[in-house]
């Protein structure tokens, strides 16, 4: 599937960095286009793989490139202002090139939580390919600031894009480890988790998938709207005798052998009870896709079928789409995507957050007004007096 991505505020230019970086060691080419924007202009400094003309800093006449400090109403208002430099940005990407837009945003600051939705909602009134959006949930210990930018942006990204793929850097914090000394290896995750995802159907070193997870798949799993987590397991290979290309000469008795078949199988249930990008109660789930990626033998074909019987028992949906991608390599990995989740925790928590503040604000106002109107009565009384 290509992809245009479009990282914004600083943990969207870095994630979209790894992707690019995916995207070039794993020699899949999902990657049409990559933008990074900011109001930073250290941040976009600090980029390795995007090149230096698609590094757009916005808000400079208001904030003269150094952000907006966690100031997501800001960070909206200057992508507003500025929306044409960004849109100019992607003016050489042809739609014909492109199957999907991918807006990639930290929620918990003031960029990316404030611009990415005011963004998402340009590209949809522009093209007709979906929108997709990636929004980072900040870790718990990160402060209310960025909880409360965090509740109020994913209301509104959810709504301007078509699908929300939630990644949560609380759920992914190592004991010990505060988010930022981890931003790396959660970058990476992230990465290979879509890389595979994204780069299925694509064709990598002439080698062709049995039963190939193409573009429409992918948009159709991700037609539900709302919310998606993916999640993810591995398996090393071992090696054969006879060196590595061997493998990939493996009769067709080899292909669809027990053990190739228990492996698939076993992987896809590990991917969806292990760690998700956004935990969650799978029996929520609208619609799912599954991707096996590994070296042709190793893609058992009654593997997939059994593993989404299973899935679809544990998921209770019947919407379960399937498919290989082989690739050459050590390992065989398994990325499930799970869309339009209903039962996740964490996002019922900062909705109540969301909701609190909006309470906490008609309060305000409400107490403003009382105010006022004690103020208004001290005239009527002063007025009386005279
Ligand atoms: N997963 C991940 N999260 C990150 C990364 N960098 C920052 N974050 C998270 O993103 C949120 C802050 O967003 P940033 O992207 O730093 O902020 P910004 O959008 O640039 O906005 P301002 O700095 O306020 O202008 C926090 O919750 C961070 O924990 C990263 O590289 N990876």
């Amino acid at each position: 599937m290509k992809l245009a991505l479009i990282g914004i505020g600083q943990a969207g230019g870095k994630v979209v960095d790894a992707l690019l970086r995916y995207d070039r060691s794993a020699r899949s080419s999902f990657v049409t286009a990559a933008l990074a924007v900011n109001t930073a202009r250290a941040d976009l400094a600090g980029l390795e793989l995007i090149p230096p003309d698609k590094r757009v800093l916005v808000g400079q006449a208001r904030v003269k490139g150094h952000g907006v400090g966690a100031d997501n109403e800001l960070g909206a208002e200057v992508m507003a202002e500025d929306v044409d430099e960004v849109l100019a940005a992607l003016d050489d990407v042809s739609s014909t090139e492109v199957d999907a837009f991918l807006v990639v945003a930290g929620l918990g600051g003031g960029t990316g939580s404030g611009g990415a939705p005011v963004l998402a909602h340009e590209l949809k009134r522009l093209y007709t390919e979906p929108v997709y959006g990636i929004g980072i949930l900040p870790g718990r210990d990160e402060g209310g600031i960025y909880t409360l930018n965090a509740a109020r942006s994913f209301q509104t990204f959810v709504r301007e894009v078509d699908n929300l793929i939630v990644f949560d850097n609380d759920a992914w914090r190592h004991t010990g480890e505060s988010v930022k000394q981890g931003y790396a290896s959660l970058n990476e995750e992230l990465a290979r988790r879509l890389g595979v995802l994204f780069s299925a159907g694509e064709v990598t070193d002439g080698q062709v998938a049995e039963s190939v997870v193409d573009s429409s798949e992918i948009i159709n799993t991700l037609a539900s709207g709302g919310v998606s987590t993916v999640g993810y397991a591995s398996a090393r290979l071992e090696r054969r005798g006879g060196g590595f290309l061997s493998r990939f000469r493996s009769s067709s008795s080899d292909v669809d052998d027990g053990g190739a078949m228990n492996r698939v199988s076993s992987l896809i249930r590990r991917a969806t009870l292990g760690r998700l990008t956004l935990p969650c109660d799978v029996s929520g789930t609208e619609r799912a896709l599954v991707v096996v990626s590994g070296p042709p033998e190793t893609l058992s074909r009654r593997g997939i079928e059994r593993g989404r019987t299973w899935l679809e028992e544990e998921t209770g949906t019947m919407e379960i789409r399937g498919g290989d991608a082989p690739v050459d390599s050590d390992f065989v990995a398994v990325v499930v995507l799970l869309s339009g989740v209903t039962s996740v925790p964490r996002i019922k928590e900062l909705q109540a957050v969301a909701i609190e503040a909006q309470r906490e604000g008609q309060e305000r106002d409400a107490t403003s007004a009382d105010n006022l109107a004690s103020l208004l009565d001290t005239d009527d009384e002063l007025d009386a007096l005279f």
